[in-house]
């Protein structure tokens, strides 16, 4: 700390608040700890009686916060985020430019906030999240950093971005509903609303909704008819269970894709398959989705539509955090469930 004349201040920054008061009117910070004096500045300084300003020592070897802040933002932001402009004592934060599945290099993360003096705060990677929704902050917290170490974080980090939004695909989902009480009409469904539903929720369109006994055969038909109409996903409701007449699962076998899983280590949902035919995936999900208000479903289903090719251990993964606490307000994604990813 040093100080020196006001009028020579140009550049220098501030070690401390100033405060301001104008008798009835204002009484508060006119210029606060770590800003960096400029030109248009002196005269006020001037006019609350600071002739003299304590200030860092300049040292061409440090970085201001604010400017060090801008190189955090650059490791950081990736495609599909975006500052809202300010910059405040050495904070920036990041927000969403589009609705999409939030992503993040966890690994890369943890090995930035291995750094002294610097932090990188953000939500769950795979939010799906709204545009303008707030993703990240990140802060320098001394005033002024070593500018050599902000250099080698650029230097290290700066080859692709930490964060990014990933768009949704504009899929076109044919719904294909199994059971025998649904399709002779013994029961009204009320599967295919849920589905379309949470279709709206990511702007997916449906193409439509066809029933199928419980015969193995007549589902495949079903599938295989939706990926002739030029359907990019399937999803089958129902008929996930264990019981003998619960053939969805041999039926989505019998289509002959990969079945990358026949369970998921998540409740609700343990019953959830996912395949994929070539490029198609083909979902069945159980009983749940429909009548639980989150389940396996909101976990994956944002991911596989931001163009994630998932596999057996990206399902495996999800029982750490698999589990609904079924609140009796829900606040998903707000919450645990599906947070240990
Ligand atoms: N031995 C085991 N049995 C079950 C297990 C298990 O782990 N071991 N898991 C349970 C869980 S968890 C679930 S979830 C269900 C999975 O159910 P399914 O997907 O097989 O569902 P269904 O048996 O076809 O139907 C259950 C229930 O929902 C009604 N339903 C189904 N589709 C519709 C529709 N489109 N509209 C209206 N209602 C529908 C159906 O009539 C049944 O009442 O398995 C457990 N069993
Ligand atoms: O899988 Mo059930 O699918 O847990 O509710």
């Amino acid at each position: 700390m040093r100080k020196i004349k006001t009028v020579q201040a140009v550049g220098h920054i501030l070690c401390h608040d100033i405060t301001q008061i104008i008798k009835d009117e204002k009484k508060g910070v006119l210029f606060k700890k770590g800003h960096q004096v400029k030109e248009e500045d002196i005269e006020k300084l001037l006019s609350v009686g600071k002739d003299h300003l304590y200030v860092w020592e300049y040292d061409s070897s440090k970085m201001h916060e604010n400017e060090a802040a801008l190189i955090l933002k650059e490791v950081c932001a990736g495609e599909g985020t975006c500052t809202n402009g300010s910059i405040q004592e050495g904070k920036i934060e990041l927000f969403a430019k589009y609705s999409g599945l939030l992503d993040l290099d966890v690994d890369r993360l943890l090995e930035l906030n291995g750094i002294e003096e610097i932090v990188v705060a953000t939500r769950h990677r795979y939010t799906p999240v709204q545009k303008g929704e707030k993703l990240a902050g990140m802060r320098v917290i001394p005033l002024v950093i070593d500018q050599e170490k902000m250099l080698q974080i650029r230097e290290r980090f700066g080859t692709k971005p930490l964060i990014s939004v990933k768009p949704y695909t504009k899929h076109r989902v044919g719904i294909v509903t199994t059971g025998n009480e649904v399709y002779y009409g013994r029961i009204k469904d009320t599967f295919g609303s849920v589905i379309k539903g949470k279709l709206e929720e990511y702007g997916l369109e449906c193409c439509g909704q066809t029933f199928a006994p419980d015969d193995a055969n007549q589902i495949t038909q079903a599938i295989e008819a939706w990926i002739q109409k030029g359907a990019t996903m399937v999803i089958c409701t129902g008929g996930m269970s264990v019981d003998p007449d619960d053939v969805t699962p041999a039926a989505i076998r019998q289509v002959g894709g990969k079945i990358v899983s026949y369970g998921a280590p998540v409740l609700p949902g343990a019953m959830f398959l996912l395949s994929y035919k070539g490029e198609i995936p083909i979902l069945g999900l159980p009983g749940c989705v429909m009548y639980a208000k989150r389940t396996v479903f909101d976990l994956l289903f944002p991911r596989i539509i931001a163009g994630e090719r998932l596999e057996k251990k990206d399902i495996a993964t999800l029982g750490h955090g698999g589990l609904c606490l079924n609140c009796s307000t829900c606040t998903f994604p707000s919450c645990s469930f599906g947070k240990g990813v």
